[in-house]
């Protein structure tokens, strides 16, 4: 559904706050756009140390994968990785003032990840189509540049309010359930 075409009869998100701006947010000493968990301690809990974006649009991240992220002995666990890929792809967009939202991610594996040995992500924007945005990157060690794994999926460009949607959409869902609730239970009656 297009946020043009939103038609619940709840309070339309044109009518309140979208709060922050998202395409603005907060960010590290280093530079990295920090989400909603990591707002509070002002680093990110991933790991990312610091974000650039060069002149030919890649996006450079450094960033090593702490401890409580520890899957097997002394490497990552497999949802780190695909956390921080997710992650860095979506800041490509970010960093070029876009925000948008994951719709797709595939991982590829390659090698374990040691745990708080420096790692870096490259990503760039592959191409656009309507408000797909289709993004890759690889992560590898340093200082070799080994590929440790790989990552590729199809971003959606939002609005700011795409977050008070997601509100409505919510509470929708929850009168709903309500209202069944309700309804079974004078069933039952
Ligand atoms: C640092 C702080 C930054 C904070 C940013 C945080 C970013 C995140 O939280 S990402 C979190 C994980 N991702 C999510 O929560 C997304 C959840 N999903 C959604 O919200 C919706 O399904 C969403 C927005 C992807 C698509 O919504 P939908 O109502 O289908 O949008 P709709 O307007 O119909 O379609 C928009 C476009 O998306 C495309 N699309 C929708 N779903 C998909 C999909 N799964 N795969 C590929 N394309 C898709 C449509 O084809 C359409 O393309 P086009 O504009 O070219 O015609």
């Amino acid at each position: 559904m297009s946020q043009d075409s939103h038609k619940c009869h709840c309070k339309s998100p044109t009518d309140r706050s979208a709060g922050p701006d998202v395409r603005d947010p907060p960010r590290s000493d280093g530079g990295v756009a920090l989400c909603g968990a990591c707002r509070d301690k002002k680093t990110c809990r991933l790991g990312l140390i610091s974000e650039r974006l060069d002149e030919t649009g890649t996006a450079w991240f450094e960033l090593r994968c702490p401890k409580d992220h520890e899957g097997g002995p002394n490497v990552a666990h497999g949802g780190w990785t695909a956390s921080v890929l997710d992650e860095c792809l979506g800041h490509v967009p970010l960093l070029q003032g876009v925000l948008s939202v994951t719709a797709e991610l595939a991982v590829s594996f390659i090698k374990p990840v040691p745990i708080e040995r420096p790692v870096e992500v490259r990503a760039r924007i592959e191409r656009r189509e309507g408000s797909r945005i289709y993004i890759s990157g690889e992560m590898v060690l340093l200082p070799g540049r080994a590929v440790l794994a790989r990552g590729k999926g199809t971003w959606i460009a939002r609005d700011r309010t795409h977050f008070a949607h997601f509100e409505n959409w919510l509470a929708e869902q929850d009168s709903m359930s309500g209202a069944n609730q309700v309804a079974l239970t004078k069933a039952r009656a």
